[in-house]
């Protein structure tokens, strides 16, 4: 049921890099959390990290979703078990904090919509982090007051060092990577996407024969701005995220690190990733749920969807979602004014 007192049990599944690095943070830097389970079909991998943190270890997911002393669940796994692991921990009416992508397709997100839907209250947040990134988060507030004006671009950057693993081609970097940037433009425009195309520039040397690399995509905002986006995974750098921001009245770039560039998303969002678990906790404790939502993992896998239509097509894909927007869970729009409205002050 998810606890509501002063301690939240909480269960990670999947815990290679992104999984390893949650169970770190719920054991060692989260107030009100206690890690109790860890599972992962790599029971070796699963067994150190348990015995390290204190807390015990399986291969079974499920299992973990299931076990009464799991108040709440967080899934780390690769994309393509979240939609069967969510189910299970909508089933059980546990809260859980997943992973982007939600899923790696449209249809297996609207499913989960529908289930929530149907359970007919919250249960899931999504770890689109940067939303709880300081700079991303201010920007956000900014662009709200007004302060740069109506927003008309942003021009995204999203460099890896290298690929995670070989079963990382191009799609992967349309679902996997880019799912990142379709938040932000949700996030700082208020707005749905409405159409995308993903361009094939001349690939790196240093990308796998075949693998389109780097990408750069193009989002139409549904009210008319523009994102454009380098997705650049074999960069052979570093982890580099930025965002230019482009209004009316002003410009704002987030991201620009100086000094040494990161290896991994690790360094570079660890600020986030502790808010991002932190606010969930604390929303589990009161017995809310908060932060990005289901819906907003469904349309971004929508989005992606047609990415990868487009990546393979060279043309520009409308976004088409299918059902309408859960009441109170969709991106509060930014509260300005046309200036070209007759409304506007
Ligand atoms: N928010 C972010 O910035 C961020 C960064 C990295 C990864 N991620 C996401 O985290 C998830 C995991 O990515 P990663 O980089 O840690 O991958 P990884 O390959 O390092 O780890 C995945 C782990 O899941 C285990 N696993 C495989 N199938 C499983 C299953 N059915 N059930 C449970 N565990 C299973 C693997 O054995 C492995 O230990 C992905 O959804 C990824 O997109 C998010
Ligand atoms: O596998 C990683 C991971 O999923 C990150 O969230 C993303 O920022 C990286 O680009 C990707 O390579």
């Amino acid at each position: 049921m998810g606890a509501v007192g002063d301690e939240l049990r909480v269960g990670v599944i999947g815990v290679g890099v992104m999984g390893a690095d949650h169970a770190d943070r719920l054991a060692d830097r989260t107030e009100g959390a206690r890690l109790v389970a860890v599972a992962d079909p790599d029971v070796a991998r699963a067994r150190e990290l348990g015995d390290r943190l204190g807390a015990r270890s399986g291969a079974d997911a499920l299992e973990l979703v299931a076990a009464d002393d799991v108040d709440a669940v967080v899934i780390a796994s690769p994309g393509a078990a979240h939609e069967e692991q969510v189910l299970a921990c909508l089933t059980a009416g546990k809260p859980v904090l997943c992973e982007k992508p939600l899923t790696l397709d449209a249809d297996s997100s609207l499913r989960l919509v529908r289930a929530e839907r149907d359970l007919g209250r919250r249960l899931v947040q999504v770890g689109f982090m940067r939303r709880f990134d300081p700079e991303f988060a201010s920007l956000r507030e900014s662009l709200a007051a007004g302060r740069l004006g109506r927003l008309l671009l942003l021009h995204n950057i999203h460099r890896n060092l290298a690929a995670p693993n070989e079963r990382f081609r191009s799609e992967m970097t349309v679902l996997d990577s880019l799912v990142h940037e379709v938040d932000v433009a949700r996030f700082l425009f208020g707005e749905e996407v409405a159409a995308i195309q993903v361009l094939s520039p001349t690939a790196t040397s240093t990308a796998p024969v075949g693998v389109v690399d780097p990408q750069v995509a193009i989002f139409t905002m549904a009210g008319g701005g523009v994102v454009t986006n380098e997705v650049f995974i074999n960069s052979g750098v570093g982890y580099e995220v930025r965002t230019e921001a482009v209004g009316e009245t002003g410009s704002v770039t987030v991201g620009t690190w100086e000094g040494t560039v990161p290896r991994d998303y690790r360094t570079r969002f660890a600020a986030a990733y502790d808010r991002e678990v932190q606010a969930w906790v604390d929303a589990n404790l009161r017995g809310e749920v908060v932060g990005p939502s289901m819906w907003d993992g469904y349309a971004a896998s929508v989005v992606t969807t047609a990415g990868v239509e487009s990546l393979r097509s060279g043309e520009r894909v409308t976004v088409q979602l299918a059902d309408p927007p859960t009441e109170g869970v969709v991106p509060q729009p930014l509260s300005q004014p046309d200036p070209r409205s007759k409304d506007a002050s």
